[in-house]
């Protein structure tokens, strides 16, 4: 590893650039960038890629220092994939152990280039289909560690919910990112977040513990991250 970069949690490095705190992820498609970050080449040709926090609500919570629960043997369900920005991180944190990311995304233009990002990296399934309705997807997904989700949907948290009643083993963690506006535009968003607070600690389909609530501005305004575990039955 160069001088610069040292280990910050599973997976994930930081530097400092210009007196900076900067995240990164080892390059697992060494040659190929994904949205124009930068890449830090160690002596041996190891490649490491700049982690914009401005373009990743996953991104933003480690650049706040938040521990997140995600390891490099994990298996992920993200939902809202888009075109891969925040899933290619994702994918370079498992690519150091054997974790696999399930990559929901429903939406056709964001999905060729989300294929195209598969094609490079062969622990990214891409999935073609609404995260409204896990039971489409779910003979292609396995039980897993983590759910992450960013979909900016009105019923985010109840999604989650569903999503975690069909994958998420007992005991695994929900990282969310909640955009207040797309809850409900008028609404006061601490309203909003304390309403989707409550759907993910009652619900019928799977309920969570909420471990860490985070204010995700400067990076993304009227954004709510939050990091639950999963109840178990009883
Ligand atoms: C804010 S963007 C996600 C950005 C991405 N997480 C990243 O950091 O690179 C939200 C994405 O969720 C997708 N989305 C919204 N509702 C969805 C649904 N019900 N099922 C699947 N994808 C959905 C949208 O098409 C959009 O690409």
């Amino acid at each position: 590893m160069t001088d610069f970069l040292k280990p910050y949690s599973d997976g994930v490095y930081e530097g400092r650039m210009r007196g900076k705190f900067q995240l990164y992820t080892k390059n697992a498609a060494p040659g190929s960038i994904v949205y124009g970050e930068k890449i830090m080449t160690d002596d041996d040709g190891t490649e490491y890629r700049s982690w914009d926090p401005k373009r990743s609500k996953l991104g933003a919570l480690y650049q706040k220092k938040i521990r997140v629960p995600l390891t490099s043997g994990s298996r992920v369900l993200y939902l809202g994939a888009a075109n891969g920005t925040t899933v290619s991180h994702v994918s370079d944190i498992l690519a150091e152990s054997s974790g696999v990311v399930y990559a929901v995304e429903f939406s056709e233009r964001p999905m060729r280039d989300l294929v195209m990002l598969a094609e490079k990296r062969n622990n990214i399934i891409p999935i073609f289909s609404d995260a409204t309705r896990p039971e489409l997807y779910f003979p292609m997904v396995e039980p897993v560690d983590v759910i992450f989700q960013d979909v900016a949907q009105a019923n985010q948290a109840a999604i989650a919910c569903k999503n975690a009643a069909y994958f998420l083993k007992e005991g695994g963690h929900l990282i969310l990112s909640i955009k207040a506006r797309s809850v409900d535009v008028a609404k006061n968003p601490k309203k909003v977040f304390a309403e989707e607070i409550k759907t993910l600690e009652k619900n019928a389909d799977a309920s969570f513990k909420i471990l860490k609530t985070i204010d995700l501005a400067p990076f993304h305004v009227d954004h709510m991250g939050v990091i639950a575990v999963k109840n178990s039955k009883e």
